[in-house]
């Protein structure tokens, strides 16, 4: 499809922010049905779990990441599945969406992908807490932008947004996109993190509005990542924006995701509250360092109707 023009942001709206309000019970209740009906199975579930791998942002975040796991990762980044099965599946290739890393990591990362088009995502502004001065925020996203880095995925300021300090909010999300230039920011909520669903919705809408290419729900490591209730919201938000300014936002649900299963009731929820112009890698990824394996062996089994021996196809 053709990518549309790269969401350019709008001043700060206070009128649209103030008016935002989120029903926590409707929104559970929504996401309740989410995966009970009208579930792909079939050759449609194996195209779809070849499409989440293609959404997937291949991530290691280890205080002990080296160069070495960092070209392991790459490597599956560039055959996340075995040859033999994406033959087999009618597949030319197939790739992973991107390598998520550490800045540190990222030139390793870029000498490993090079020639490959996977671009390299970096994390940045004091990830995962974001406890530290805008000037050194903003000279680690310059940095990882020289190294190579094509994707900034970068924390919010919880505190500005427990304290409702929206304009501050807005202004540091400003100048995070144009320390990013030509990068794509993704902004990670730390959905897990913030007091309600309402106040995660006001800050999507202000990430959107500050000219974010994707809004992110979790580093990972918070006590609570990736719940459907914090997607929901935040889709919706995205809708919301697409309405307004006709700007197509993407989504990235990251943190905890680690079964095919979960990652298709992720499909799910993009198509039927975005619709499918959005099931693609320039509006959907999935941020996951433990999911692959399990996708893979699910494509093993609809391939084949066995379960992978363990010596057959690793278990992580
Ligand atoms: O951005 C991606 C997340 O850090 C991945 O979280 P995970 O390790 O729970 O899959």
């Amino acid at each position: 499809m053709v990518q549309q023009e790269r969401n350019p942001g709008m001043p700060l709206d206070m009128g649209i922010i103030n008016a935002i309000r989120v029903n926590k019970a409707a929104t559970e209740r929504r996401c309740g049905e989410l995966g009970t009906r009208r579930m792909v199975t079939g050759d449609y579930q194996l195209a779809w779990l070849m499409r989440a791998i293609s959404c997937m942002d291949l991530t290691t975040l280890k205080g002990n990441d080296t160069p070495m796991r960092v070209f392991r990762l790459c490597e599956k980044a560039k055959m996340p599945v075995r040859q033999d099965m994406i033959k087999k599946l009618g597949k030319a290739d197939l790739t992973a969406a991107a390598v998520c890393v550490y800045p540190a990591r990222v030139k390793d990362a870029v000498r490993a992908l090079k020639g490959t088009g996977i671009p390299v995502a970096s994390v940045a502004t004091g990830f995962p807490s974001g406890q530290t001065s805008l000037k050194v925020k903003l000279a680690e996203i310059r940095q990882a932008v020289v190294d190579g880095a094509e994707e900034i995925d970068v924390v919010i300021s919880r505190d500005k947004v427990a304290l409702a300090q929206w304009a501050e909010l807005y202004d540091e999300l400003r100048a995070f996109r144009e320390a990013c230039s030509g990068a794509t920011l993704k902004v990670i909520m730390a959905a897990g993190e913030l007091p309600t669903l309402t106040h995660l919705a006001k800050a999507s809408m202000i990430a959107m509005m500050a000219g974010a290419d994707f809004i992110k729900t979790s580093t990972g490591m918070e006590e609570v990542n990736a719940t459907f209730p914090i997607g929901m919201t935040m889709v919706r938000q995205i809708r919301e924006y697409y309405e307004l300014t006709g700007h197509m936002v993407g989504f990235k649900a990251a943190g905890g995701i680690n079964d095919a299963a979960t990652a298709l009731v992720w499909l799910s929820l993009i198509r039927e509250e975005l619709g499918v112009e959005w099931l693609n890698s320039n509006y959907f990824r999935i941020g996951a360092s433990s999911l692959i394996n399990d996708i893979e062996r699910s494509l093993w089994v609809g391939l084949t109707g066995m379960c992978a021996a363990r010596t057959y196809m690793p278990l992580a």
